[in-house]
């Protein structure tokens, strides 16, 4: 057995999860107020994509869910507790799983290395049975590369090593700022292939931030688009119009 895969089964994570629910969230970077006043709510089980030209507040609402950001104002619940005062580690630990954008891995750590730091955002009984198999199934490419540098990776495999990192956790929801960004169409394929088996698991809810509208709208059950800080347009994959997004992707 590999020794990095614990007892080699998928585990039962104790955590249920539950929905996100932002209430009226204003946050910035000191004086500057980017959010103003977004509210949204991502359930359990459901893919929600968040959408938006370059520089709206998309990450900075990813880091204010996480609370790498405060919130000036307004609430953020998860799973019917209010997190809106916590600080990350207790949202990581409430099963909130961020694959920030830009593929933030550390580069002069092995992938094994990499992927034992996601394991401290889990509970002892997964941290004790060690990176779950689930997670080789998902991205093979890791198991083959488990002793090497993530630095030495490819931008493509560091992207798919920081969602892995994010999934050994066995988080309840899922936040993916711009996964396909930068990477070649092979591995966009294999990407989406794992934002389509975690949907059809059902295990967990992923708020994602992405430009494609044709992926945005195959994959998203709802959408929201971010325009200058606040929501401008939501609603369901056939609800939501192209024009009515399009409108506030446009450059
Ligand atoms: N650390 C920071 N300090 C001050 N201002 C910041 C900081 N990070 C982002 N901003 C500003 O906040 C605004 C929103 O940026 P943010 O990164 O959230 O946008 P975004 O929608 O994610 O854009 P992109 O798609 O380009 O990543 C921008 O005007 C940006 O310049």
């Amino acid at each position: 057995m590999n020794e990095t895969s614990g007892n080699g089964s998928s585990h039962a994570s104790l955590r249920t999860g539950g929905a996100l629910e932002l209430q009226g969230v204003e946050a910035g970077y000191g004086e500057s107020i980017i959010l103003r006043g977004v509210s949204l709510q991502v359930r359990p089980g459901q893919v929600v994509c968040l959408m938006g030209r370059n520089g709206v507040g998309k990450t900075t609402l990813m880091k204010t869910i996480m609370g790498l950001l405060r919130a000036k104002k307004g609430t953020i619940r998860y799973a019917g507790t209010d997190y809106t005062a916590k600080t990350p580690d207790i949202r990581a630990k409430a099963g909130i799983g961020y694959v920030p954008q830009g593929r933030d891995i550390f580069p002069q750590l092995t992938v094994e290395e990499n992927l034992r730091l996601g394991l401290e955002a889990a509970d002892t009984k997964l941290r004790n049975a060690g990176i779950p198999e689930s997670v080789f199934a998902q991205f093979p490419v890791l198991r083959d590369m488990l002793r090497r540098k993530g630095g030495d990776l490819s931008g493509g495999q560091q992207q798919q090593l920081a969602i892995a990192r994010a999934l050994v956790a066995e988080p309840t929801l899922l936040l993916l700022d711009e996964p396909m960004e930068g990477i070649q169409p092979s591995i966009v394929m294999d990407i989406e292939r794992v934002i389509e088996s975690i949907k059809a698991s059902k295990r967990m809810g992923v708020l994602l931030v992405e430009q494609s509208l044709t992926f945005a709208s195959a994959i998203a059950d709802y959408s929201y688009v971010l325009d200058k800080g606040a929501i401008v347009a939501e609603g369901s994959s056939a609800s939501l119009s192209e024009e009515q997004v399009r409108r506030h992707l446009a450059v």
